[in-house]
């Protein structure tokens, strides 16, 4: 881990930290939501290391691999295992995952147990891949069109570039969020993030459907 990527990290939580902290003094509980992938490690750290009043805290993830919470490739997995540690372990996180063989069959439970968090979420995190995809919003998914337009919460996805199918957010769900944030690093990323800016179409960058939400930036090399 560079030691810019370790302050980037340190720096956003501190950012979301006092957004919290911030809606926490209105409101009795608040909702966070985070991507998963490989980039938010460090600031899942960092995070749990804040001294909030994390009973008071809803987390979920903004998209997830339809896999069982036990593989390496669960958002899910990762969150428990860097951000619900210590005293953050009393959050209440609600994954995106339901007793059912395929997100097909699992949505409408998902969308069930995800009701009754604290909408509109505080803070949505963001990631992107090289592709230009944000949660799982894909430029290949058959589904992206229903995901971008869609007023339902979740939808499921399959994507020809990914090996599992999965369950997302919808735009219009993470569009609703009080602050959003976009968590990146690496040159690759920059390239794909300005090819976002400089041009319209959201089912080629899906990134861009976000951009101009407001849309905080957090990148380090
Ligand atoms: O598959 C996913 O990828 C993106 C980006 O992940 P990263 O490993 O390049 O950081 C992530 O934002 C999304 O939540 C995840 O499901």
């Amino acid at each position: 881990m560079s030691q810019q990527r370790q302050k980037l990290a340190e720096q956003l939580a501190e950012a979301v930290a006092q957004a919290l902290s911030e809606d926490l003094d209105r409101q009795e509980r608040v909702l966070l939501v985070v991507s998963g992938g490989s980039t938010p490690v460090p600031f899942f750290k960092a995070l749990a290391a804040k001294p909030l009043a994390w009973s008071r805290i809803d987390i979920t993830l903004a998209d997830e691999r339809w896999v069982d919470e036990q593989s390496s490739d669960s958002n899910a997995k990762l969150v428990r295992e860097n951000l619900l540690q210590g005293d953050a372990a009393a959050a209440r996180f609600v994954p995106l995952t339901a007793e059912a063989s395929t997100p097909e069959e699992g949505v409408a439970a998902v969308a069930e147990q995800t009701a009754s968090l604290s909408w509109p979420a505080s803070v949505v995190i963001l990631g992107m891949g090289g592709d230009g995809h944000t949660a799982s919003l894909f430029p290949d998914s058959q589904e992206l069109g229903l995901a971008l337009s869609t007023d339902e919460p979740l939808v499921a996805v399959r994507t020809p570039s990914q090996p599992q199918p999965r369950i997302t957010f919808s735009a219009s769900r993470l569009h609703q969020a009080h602050r959003h944030i976009l968590h990146i690093t690496g040159d690759d990323k920059r390239a794909v993030l300005a090819n976002a800016l400089n041009g319209d179409d959201v089912r080629q960058l899906p990134i861009r459907a976000f951009l101009s939400c407001p849309l905080a930036i957090y990148w380090a090399p």
